[in-house]
């Protein structure tokens, strides 16, 4: 994930380090260190939190003594709790985020929550930040920003899966893997791109002007929502997120 929203900020002004013992190709501009002490003596403003939640702990007190005055911690990591994560970097400030992959063509979805010791400027600035990859949504608890991991932050997991099962049923339906490939994501981002037109109807009333009385879609709809499955899978899905990212709290 980072990669991806490193993408995006490299088109701002700030010069941008990244430790990561293991990347490579990263864009024109960026200075790659495989090793913090490397820096040691640097400082910085910023300093995003991008390993895997279960990494904190391990990887981030060394970067206690790469803060600037004034500056604070941006994490991205799911579920770890900005309080946790300021108690191990000293009482430092930290704002938590939480992205998602389209952030890597500029169309992310990011929830925002101020943590411990943070000030109204590092919010603005982490706003600014994130919105350089897409959309924001700024919340006042991380209670919230958990809620936003379960539908925003794992969200294109779903999709990408349930594109994935609509392929795999185009194709039972006789089209080879790039027809129904193009189909679905055709139908997919043609529908959403219609939904997100300024002056759209609602969900409710888009999918009722598909549907003719006695038609196909009509019959298809029954069989999708059939015991209200689909529905029920949802709720189940987005609430199994949730509660993945209190356990990392
Ligand atoms: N993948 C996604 O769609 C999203 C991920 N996140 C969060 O982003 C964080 C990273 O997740 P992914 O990008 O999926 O994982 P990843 O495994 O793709 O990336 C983690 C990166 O950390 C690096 N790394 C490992 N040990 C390190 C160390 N000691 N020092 C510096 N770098 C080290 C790895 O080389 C790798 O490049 C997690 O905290 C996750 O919760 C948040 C939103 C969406
Ligand atoms: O699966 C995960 O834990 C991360 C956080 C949200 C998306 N990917």
């Amino acid at each position: 994930m980072g990669s991806a929203l490193l993408s995006q900020w490299v088109a701002g002004p700030e010069s941008v380090t990244v430790v990561d013992p293991m990347a490579s190709d990263l864009p024109e501009g960026v200075a790659l260190v495989p090793d913090r002490e490397k820096i040691a003596s640097q400082r910085f403003d910023c300093i995003v939190a991008a390993v895997k939640p279960q990494l904190i702990d391990e990887v981030m007190p060394a970067y206690r003594e790469n803060i600037a005055p004034g500056g604070y911690i941006l994490s991205i990591a799911a579920g770890y709790s900005a309080g946790r994560l300021s108690r191990l970097m000293g009482d430092a400030p930290v704002v938590r985020t939480m992205p998602n992959l389209p952030a890597a063509i500029g169309r992310g979805v990011s929830g925002i929550c101020p943590g411990p010791h943070a000030s109204s400027d590092h919010l603005v600035h982490a706003e600014a930040f994130m919105r350089r990859a897409g959309s924001t949504i700024t919340v006042d608890s991380e209670e919230k920003l958990d809620r936003v991991t379960a539908v925003a932050g794992s969200g294109p997991g779903y999709v990408f899966e349930i594109a994935r099962a609509y392929a795999e049923a185009a194709m039972a339906q006789g089209f080879d893997e790039d027809e129904a490939r193009d189909m679905v994501l055709g139908t997919m981002g043609g529908a959403v791109a219609m939904a997100s037109e300024p002056s759209a109807p609602g969900l409710e009333e888009l999918r009722n002007s598909v549907t003719s009385k006695g038609g196909t879609t009509a019959a298809g709809l029954d069989a999708l929502n059939s015991d209200d499955g689909l529905s029920d899978r949802l709720h189940a899905t987005l609430q199994a997120a949730y509660d993945r990212a209190v356990e990392l709290r």
